[in-house]
């Protein structure tokens, strides 16, 4: 038998609900299962509840509604069932965006909304602009860093706003296709109108946020909506940026551990520098019988992840 965990934490990625038939991905290969989605997060929150100990908090990884619901008008009723479905939950939920929360809703309307999980502010120095990234201690010595990994992306925010066309000139500079989703011929194909990446502003405040950890002998899991390691995605889904949020990472012995979403298939590697990346298998590919989420149970020196479903159980050890 295990000693107890120290603390317990629950993931999920790209639940993508929409009341709608099922449909498939872009490739015409994967189903998608949109109002079962629904019913699997359900499923997820009823197994989370029932854990003893309690868990300390669930991290939902982005996408948690279907762009299908802006195209249809109902993405503040498909929202508010997703929501729902989690505020059964007795513990805080701390939410990444990805591109399905930004085909839905702006930036600012995500800010007034129940995936605004950032806590009132009581660090010093938060990223400037409308970065979503924070950071939160859960138990002594460990901390959770909130990436936005949309922070730089023409997603979410009006044309005239100068992030927007910042973003826009770097996508268009990498990707020269007509349709900007398109990784057709790139030499880096995550150039793509569908991922976004990281703002200097947000990669220093990063690096400030883990060097505190290093002076205070923390360890750091970090998440956000896209991979950031080639070896736990394809090379299509990756944050626009990630060689950047991976330097910051590897300037640092903090970080153990970086969870994403996105690439429903899910994925996995330990990197040069022994941090884990784990990216989590997709809710909205997931059949009726089956589900994909995990918890997590913290050890001094390893973290072990308990899947359910098409998630693998795995002991990552730092
Ligand atoms: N290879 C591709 N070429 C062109 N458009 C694509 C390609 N892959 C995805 N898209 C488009 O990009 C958008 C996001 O893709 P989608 O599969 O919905 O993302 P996610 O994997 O986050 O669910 C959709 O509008 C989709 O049609």
């Amino acid at each position: 038998m295990e000693a107890a965990p120290l603390f317990s934490f629950g993931v999920i990625a790209d639940i993508q609900y929409a009341d709608a038939e099922d449909g498939y991905d872009f490739g015409g290969l994967r189903r998608r299962y949109y109002r079962q989605s629904l019913n699997l997060l359900r499923d997820a929150v009823e197994a989370w509840a029932a854990e003893r100990p309690p868990l300390a908090f669930v991290l939902q990884l982005g996408d948690s509604i279907d762009g299908l619901n802006a195209r249809s008008g109902e993405a503040e009723g498909a929202l508010e069932q997703v929501l729902a479905a989690l505020g059964r939950l007795p513990v805080p939920v701390h939410h990444a965006w990805g591109n399905h929360e930004f085909y839905n809703f702006s930036r600012a309307r995500l800010v007034r909304s129940g995936l605004n999980s950032h806590p009132a502010r009581d660090m010093a120095d938060p990223p400037a602009g409308d970065c979503q990234a924070y950071d939160f201690s859960p138990a002594a010595q460990f901390r959770i860093v909130v990436l936005d990994a949309y922070d730089l992306s023409i997603l979410g925010r009006e044309p005239d706003n100068p992030r927007y066309q910042e973003s826009l000139q770097l996508l268009q500079e990498k990707n020269p296709n007509d349709n900007l989703n398109s990784p057709t011929g790139l030499k880096e194909p995550q150039f793509v109108e569908f991922n976004g990446g990281f703002s200097q502003a947000q990669l220093d405040w990063f690096n400030e946020v883990l060097k505190f950890s290093d002076e205070n002998q923390e360890k750091v899991v970090v998440m956000g909506h896209l991979p950031i390691h080639p070896d736990a995605s394809d090379r299509v889904c990756l944050a626009w940026n990630y060689e950047d949020a991976l330097s910051v990472i590897h300037s640092h012995q903090c970080v153990v551990c970086f969870l994403a979403g996105h690439l429903h298939d899910g994925g996995y590697c330990l990197d040069s520098h022994g941090v884990h990346h784990l990216t989590l298998e997709g809710v909205i590919e997931t059949p009726p019988e089956s589900n994909a989420f995990g918890t997590i149970y913290v050890y001094e020196d390893k973290m072990i992840l308990k899947g359910r479903g098409r998630i693998s159980d795995r002991v990552m050890h730092f």
